[in-house]
């Protein structure tokens, strides 16, 4: 489904992603770790066309997408849930959902009804400001916007980043359903373990912008983690 090879990625002079290799089955839920500043919202931004590479290829479905932007990305099927999940705070819920319909390839005007059906509370609260919800809420908004355009790859940067425990496990449950009832294939960055391992079933390491380990999630094991996500 999704093939990164070989990028090369620089702020400016600084060198950030180095030969850089990473796939990505259909129907795979996988989890990119690493401890901070490593890379990995870099990462997914290049594959987003947010961020351009200065060499290698990013192939989705086949086809390579490099030089894409990143509305044609979007379009083409590649869902974006970015950090801090920049919903629009002034804009009402059902606002925000229509926003992306806008770069829907069959142009529906509905919001598509799965939405409200994997978040009810999307629909109870849809002419609430996005800013008036909770940092949950705030996430399924997020998550729900990226749904709108029926991507078959969903990309999310730290979904639990600033949630309360207790929803947490929400979001692992929604992307899990998303991932095996309804076929999405998932990439996800996480810093928190137990999430990544609960919702993941496999694991991508960075560390210093290159990709060093990875496997099945059941793989993941005491020495990796001391050598390269502990803290
Ligand atoms: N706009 C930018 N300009 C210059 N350097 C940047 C920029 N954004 C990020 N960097 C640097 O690139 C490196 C990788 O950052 P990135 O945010 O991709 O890491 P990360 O693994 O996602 O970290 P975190 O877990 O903290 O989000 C870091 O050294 C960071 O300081």
């Amino acid at each position: 489904m999704l093939q990164v090879r070989g990028i090369n990625q620089f702020y400016n002079q600084s060198h950030i992603l180095w030969d850089l290799d990473l796939q990505l089955g259909e129907g795979a839920c996988g989890c990119l770790l690493g401890r901070n500043g490593v890379g990995k919202t870099t990462l997914l931004k290049c594959i987003m066309g947010l961020l351009p590479i200065r060499d290698g290829q990013i192939l989705f479905k086949g086809r390579d997408i490099s030089r894409l932007s990143t509305e044609h990305r979007a379009r083409g099927g590649i869902g974006y849930v970015p950090q801090g999940r920049e919903i629009f705070p002034l804009l009402t819920v059902e606002e925000n959902l229509k926003i992306s319909l806008g770069a829907r390839a069959d142009r529906a005007r509905q919001i598509p009804p799965l939405i409200y059906e994997l978040f009810p509370v999307l629909r109870e609260m849809k002419h609430r400001r996005g800013g008036d919800l909770s940092g949950g809420q705030q996430q399924q908004l997020a998550i729900g916007r990226a749904l709108v355009l029926d991507p078959s790859l969903l990309i999310l940067d730290e979904p639990t980043e600033g949630i309360q425990p207790n929803v947490v496990r929400d979001i692992s449950d929604v992307i899990r359903r998303l991932n095996s009832e309804l076929g999405l294939t998932v990439l996800l960055v996480e810093q928190k373990l137990p999430f990544a391992r609960r919702t993941a079933d496999e694991f991508f390491i960075m560390e210093r912008g290159r990709a060093v380990a990875g496997g099945p999630m059941d793989q993941l094991d005491d020495q990796l983690i001391q050598q390269y996500l502990t803290v």
